[in-house]
């Protein structure tokens, strides 16, 4: 199914995208006075291979949970348990990715690829049960997980992707939910961009500086004993990944080979991006950055993407928030290409 899914994954439409530019060289704005969203506009027409792209809508978030071995080294003030009573929260309606998404007329899945402690059952049904294992291994110790552990949480991603297309979504949103994944994130940020564990790793729900000073060293440990090799994207998430990370590459790379695009949230869906970018670079093309989190590592792996955030509200909570906040963003740019006069047909006079 990964194989499939990558063999499916092309370059943007070149045809659609001059389409798209010479359009808003004709629509009622001055050339180039939306900013970002002009060549965010052409790249979705290019994704679509249609000018214009179909409109985004109605958005899908889906939160995948995990837990971390690594959770046991000390890298995080909270518990263990909260990841599976988060999910609890989110089956409730009652967690901050809930309300964005009430707000925004976007719907949330969650999916439990591998939350260790039990579930609380508030609405079991609107829970995908997906769980490859209860956690990753501690990444210090031994590999986080297997190959082929990291190749079903990658294929759990898929699915869900293209069930949310079956099921009429018209972009797709990455949410993730697991204490501790702010570590592995940053060991994989390292490790497909060669940057220095210092440089990406972050606070992440808040550490004091000692807890810092312990996450950093963590990070270093796991690649030192690891030496995941980048060309390897498997072997890293299998290395020093979670799987929530994997699933969520298997997701943006599953919303790739649909010619959807795919709204990054915070420094989990960037660290999947980069694996998902290390699988098939041309999964890029289908990558809108949601918003610049305040992890350090998550503008390191988006400079490496080429990507430029679309918000940056000083946002590090993770669930799909900040993707949820950017959707309208990208609503509108592609209503610009649906909506907009052109100088012709209004009757407005040219420079
Ligand atoms: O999205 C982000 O960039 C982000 C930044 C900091 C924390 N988080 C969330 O907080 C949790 C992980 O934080 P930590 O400190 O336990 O590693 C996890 O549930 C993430 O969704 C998320
Ligand atoms: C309460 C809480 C909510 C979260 N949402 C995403 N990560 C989270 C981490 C904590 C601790």
């Amino acid at each position: 199914m990964l194989e499939t899914t990558l063999a499916a994954i092309r370059p943007l439409d070149q045809a659609a995208m001059t389409a798209a530019r010479e359009l808003h060289t004709r629509l009622t704005k001055p050339a180039g006075s939306l900013g970002a969203l002009e060549e965010l506009s052409v790249r979705l027409a290019g994704l679509a291979g249609a000018c214009p792209p179909p409109l985004p809508d109605p958005a899908s978030v889906a939160v995948f949970a995990g837990d971390h071995g690594v959770h046991a080294q000390g890298v995080t003030p909270w518990p263990q348990e909260v990841t599976a009573q988060m999910v609890g929260n989110f089956l409730a309606g009652g967690a901050v990715v809930n309300a964005f998404a009430r707000q925004l007329g976007a719907s949330v899945t969650v999916v439990d690829v591998g939350v260790a402690t039990v579930l609380p059952e508030p609405n079991p049904s609107r829970l995908v049960a997906a769980k490859v294992r209860a956690g990753s291994r501690d990444m210090t110790q031994q590999p986080a997980l297997t190959r082929e552990e990291a190749r079903a949480a990658i294929e759990v991603g898929i699915r869900v992707a293209d069930d949310l297309l079956d099921a009429g979504a018209g972009i797709l949103l990455t949410g993730d939910m697991g204490i501790a994944n702010t570590t592995p994130a940053a060991a994989l940020i390292a490790a497909c961009t060669g940057a220095d564990p210092a440089a990406v790793t972050g606070r992440g729900t808040g550490v004091d500086d000692a807890t810092y000073e312990r996450k950093v060293a963590v990070v270093r440990t796991a690649l030192d004993r690891h030496r995941p090799d980048p060309a390897d994207p498997l072997g890293v998430l299998a290395a020093v990944g979670g799987l929530e990370h994997a699933a969520l590459a298997g997701f943006i790379l599953g919303a790739a080979a649909r010619r959807c695009p795919v709204i990054l949230d915070g420094v989990i869906g960037v660290s999947a991006a980069l694996v998902a970018a290390a699988f098939a670079p041309e999964a890029v093309g289908a990558m809108v950055a949601g918003h610049r989190s305040v992890e350090p590592g998550a503008t390191v792996g988006l400079t490496r993407l080429g990507l430029e955030p679309l918000i940056d509200l000083g946002l590090r909570l993770g669930e799909g928030t900040g993707a949820l906040l950017a959707f309208p963003v990208v609503a509108s740019a592609v209503r610009v290409l649906h909506d907009v006069a052109t100088f012709d047909s209004a009757g407005v006079s040219e420079k």
